[in-house]
């Protein structure tokens, strides 16, 4: 049997906006006002960033919000996390991480008292020879964060923070974090991350270390931000009631509490 949709999970909601500005100051206005009620309310927030293009430019919109005067929240309380990366040498420009501080993680740093230890890379290929490798390290620096007794997967208990928000992108071959279509990655359940080393080659460099479906699935939120034409079919398919998770990962992309699609225009054309 294929993976299935996690049900006991936020089934989706849908919102449409008039283009990629719309859908990442909506979703970076959001998530200033959702870190700074965690950090309140639990001492600490957490929060799980994604590259690609509309990922990396929902970070730009934060960094312009804040550097605007929108409310936000004690920066020495929010940790940043990523659902996946490339296995490339430390700044190398292919990776999340370097895009992601350079698009905000740099500016809170050095304007915002963001501390340095806050940002929660995963390894480079200077510090894991291969996929798994950076995988199980991750996997260890996440259990460092882990509450007690961990957060409650669907397969058992996971050793990692409950993140307040996980933001997603959506391939378009319908991919989240480095869940590709038809990859054992998929399947795996009952840890955090994977190794993945056979990512589509057209879709960027093919090491990559990815959180599983598993972690996916504890976030109190998961919001998609998905712009494009490209992204229309991949889009219409995975939020199909009953999608197929093995050919549409993104159909699995759920929260715990809320799930919210975030679509400019063009990539909600064939809903
Ligand atoms: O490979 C990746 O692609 C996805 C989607 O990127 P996009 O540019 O098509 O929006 C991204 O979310 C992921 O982090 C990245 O590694």
């Amino acid at each position: 049997m294929g993976v299935q949709i996690n049900t006991e999970t936020a089934a989706p909601q849908v919102e449409v906006f008039a283009d990629r500005a719309e859908v990442t100051r909506t979703i970076a206005s959001r998530l200033l006002a959702v870190l700074k009620q965690a950090a309140q309310s639990q001492g600490m927030a957490h929060v799980s960033l994604t590259g690609g293009g509309a990922g990396i430019a929902t970070l730009e919109a934060v960094a312009e919000l804040v550097r605007e005067g929108a409310e936000a929240p004690d920066w020495a309380s929010v940790h940043f996390w990523w659902g996946d990366e490339r296995l490339l040498p430390a700044g190398d420009e292919d990776r999340n991480e370097t895009q992601a501080r350079a698009a905000l993680l740099d500016f809170l740093v050095a304007e915002q008292g963001l501390p340095t230890d806050n940002i929660c890379p995963m390894p480079t290929s200077e510090e894991a020879a291969h996929p798994e490798a950076g995988a199980q390290i991750y996997a260890r620096q996440l259990e460092a964060f882990a509450a007690e007794h961990g957060v409650q997967g669907p397969h058992g208990k996971l050793l990692m923070p409950r993140f307040d928000v996980m933001l997603l992108g959506v391939g378009p071959d319908g991919h989240i974090n480095s869940l590709f279509p038809g990859k054992d990655s998929l399947s795996v359940i009952g840890q955090p991350t994977t190794g993945e080393s056979d990512a589509p080659v057209e879709l960027g460099p093919p090491l990559r270390v990815t959180l599983t479906f598993d972690a996916v699935h504890t976030a109190r939120r998961v919001w998609t931000g998905v712009t494009g034409a490209d992204k229309a079919e991949a889009a219409a398919e995975a939020l199909v009631p009953g999608a197929d998770v093995t050919q549409y990962p993104a159909a699995n992309a759920r929260g715990a509490e809320e799930t919210i699609w975030h679509l400019d225009q063009a990539a909600a054309a064939q809903l």
